[in-house]
């Protein structure tokens, strides 16, 4: 499924009205229409009370106005404040205004903070608001007294149902722009925004239902989106069929360098993950002086004692091993519990350089790059990175709030400078492919703010790459998965507490039910998102 950044959605509105003639007004039509029944299938329990449509002077507000006009034809008692001049409203806008206003629904003028001031105990009578004062069109932080009247519809503490996109908040980066509304559900046009999905535009946005207003999807494609959400739909294709007579030299081996002391849990953990994954074989390739608790610590996994520091790290000695070992893998993974020490960082470096498979990196793997990611350009094989916000600025160079208030634009722009397949972790995971397409990952809660997380994930992309998937199917399969399973146990369990050894075990069962399903797999409860999976 699209999801679109304002740009993209203004360039197919005019696509749309420009190469195939369907009026701007008629896409306004189609909008207020459908926001309309959504928003009574949202409130059908108790019948709305009195609404307020808090309008601005762009095409937002003429969506408003067309709500006002259905919801009056219904009998349902609804006031327009207007928090512009009447003669500033323009266009298709300024037609739907003149009707609503002929059908008899009271508009009344705001155009300063006085104003407002005057009417706010009729604003305070309303039972609901539509939000109709700024969507895509928002370009800067929030001037005006549009400020003051988002801050008067959140303190309200009504249920408030946003036109498009929640006033304030940036479609491209779900950040708000100072300030914002916080909508009980949102109806978003044609395609939903990346900012309904990012956080925090994902809580301010509430329930989402993506409204088919006429856009021909061959526009979509014209515009060349580049971002998407990650679908079971879309990723059950991409997974590998197994043989009916398939034995483990067919469903691959992963090569896994990990653990340093105190760290052997990462590797043990990275290596059963990649079994839960359906991988057919692992070997564990980990420093010397660690092979004996690592015998105990995994079962299924094979163990390798590799030459080591004197810190009982992997030293760049073991790089002949390694090579040797690697002859007959699918993958490598690098990483979970690798330690930093400059040995470790020269045997990395090497691999980097020399890897004939797909590697997979993360953690401490991550920070022995950040002090050379050029390095990154002399792979001759696919590579998945794996930081989290703090990895990633130590590899990018900019601040952990840079990277967090704009983390698709920062994945993609990795991504693409070093031709890697970049998941950056954290709430709404995104998956930033070499060619600059970002997905973002619906799936998980904040249960997996946690230890040993981020080593299962390492564990599940290798091994489904150790399964034959292509590397970017494989981290977008792996995030989903991860998120999915987490849903799962916070839904079953408790919200928090549950461990990465047990998101670890639900892997299969959630694989099973990624396969068998077209519906998404999180939880409603956990994830107020909802959105139509028609609208793909
Ligand atoms: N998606 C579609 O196909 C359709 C979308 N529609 C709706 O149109 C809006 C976008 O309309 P637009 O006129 O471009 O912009 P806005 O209404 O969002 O806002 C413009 C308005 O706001 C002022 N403004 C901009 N930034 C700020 C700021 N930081 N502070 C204060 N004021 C600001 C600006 O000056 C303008 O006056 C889209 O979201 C949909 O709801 C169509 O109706 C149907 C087709
Ligand atoms: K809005």
């Amino acid at each position: 499924m699209y999801l679109v950044t304002a740009d993209e959605m203004q360039r197919m509105d005019r696509a749309t009205i420009e190469s195939f003639g369907i009026p701007g007004r008629v896409l306004m039509e189609n909008a207020g229409r459908g926001a309309t029944a959504f928003f009574l299938d949202s409130v059908h329990r108790h019948r709305p009370g009195a609404v307020g449509v808090a309008a601005g002077p762009g095409n937002n507000g003429g969506d408003g106005f067309v709500m006002a006009r259905y919801l009056h034809q219904k009998g349902i008692p609804v006031t327009v404040f207007l928090l512009a001049r009447r003669a500033g409203v323009k266009g298709d806008a300024a037609a739907n205004l003149k009707l609503v206003e002929a059908m008899g629904v009271p508009v009344v003028e705001m155009t300063d903070a006085s104003a407002f001031n005057a009417h706010a105990p009729l604003m305070r009578d309303q039972h609901i608001w539509i939000d109709a004062i700024l969507g895509t069109g928002l370009r800067s932080d929030v001037r005006g007294y549009f400020r003051t009247a988002i801050d008067f519809i959140n303190r309200q503490e009504r249920p408030v149902f946003s036109v498009d996109i929640a006033s304030g908040l940036n479609a491209d980066t779900g950040q708000r722009c100072g300030v914002s509304i916080r909508a009980t559900a949102t109806a978003t046009f044609g395609f939903a925004k990346v900012g309904h999905l990012a956080y925090p535009g994902r809580t301010l946005t509430g329930r989402l239902k993506v409204i088919e207003i006429g856009i021909p999807p061959t526009v979509a494609a014209e515009v060349g989106c580049r971002q998407r959400l990650i679908t079971p739909g879309a990723l059950k294709k991409r997974f590998p069929v197994r043989p009916a007579a398939a034995h483990k030299g067919h469903t691959g081996h992963l090569l896994l360098l990990a653990g340093s002391p105190g760290k052997t849990g990462a590797a043990a953990m990275a290596a059963t993950s990649a079994m839960r994954a359906g991988s057919g074989l692992v070997t564990l390739g980990i420093p010397r002086s660690l092979n004996p608790v690592l015998e105990t610590m995994v079962t299924e996994s094979m163990t390798v004692g590799l030459p080591e520091t004197a810190e009982m790290a992997l030293d760049e000695s073991a790089w002949e091993t390694v090579m040797s070992l690697i002859v007959d893998k699918r993958c490598l993974a690098v990483g979970p519990g690798l330690g930093t020490g400059r040995s470790t960082g020269r045997l990395l470096n090497r691999l980097i350089e020399a890897s004939p498979v797909p590697l997979v990196m993360d953690a401490d793997a991550l920070n022995l790059i950040a002090a050379n990611p050029s390095v990154l350009s002399k792979c001759p094989s696919p590579m998945v990175l794996t930081p989290h916000p703090g990895e990633m600025s130590r590899l990018s160079g900019h601040s952990t709030a840079e990277i967090q208030a704009d983390r698709v634009g920062h994945a993609r722009s990795f991504a693409r400078q070093h031709r890697v397949h970049l998941v950056l972790k954290g709430a709404a995971t995104v998956v930033a492919d070499p060619d600059g397409t970002v997905f973002v990952n619906p799936t998980g809660n904040p249960g997996m703010a946690a230890g040993g997380m981020g080593d299962v994930l390492t564990g599940l992309i290798a091994g489904l790459l150790t399964q034959g998937m292509e590397a970017g199917a494989a981290a977008r399969a792996g995030v989903y998965l991860h998120g999915a399973a987490a849903d799962r146990l916070a839904r079953r369990t408790a919200p928090t507490g549950y461990l990465a050894t047990e998101v670890m075990n639900a892997l299969p069962r959630t694989m099973q039910a990624l396969l068998t399903t077209d519906a998404p797999l999180s939880w409603p409860a956990l994830d107020p998102l909802f959105y139509d999976t028609e609208a793909i």
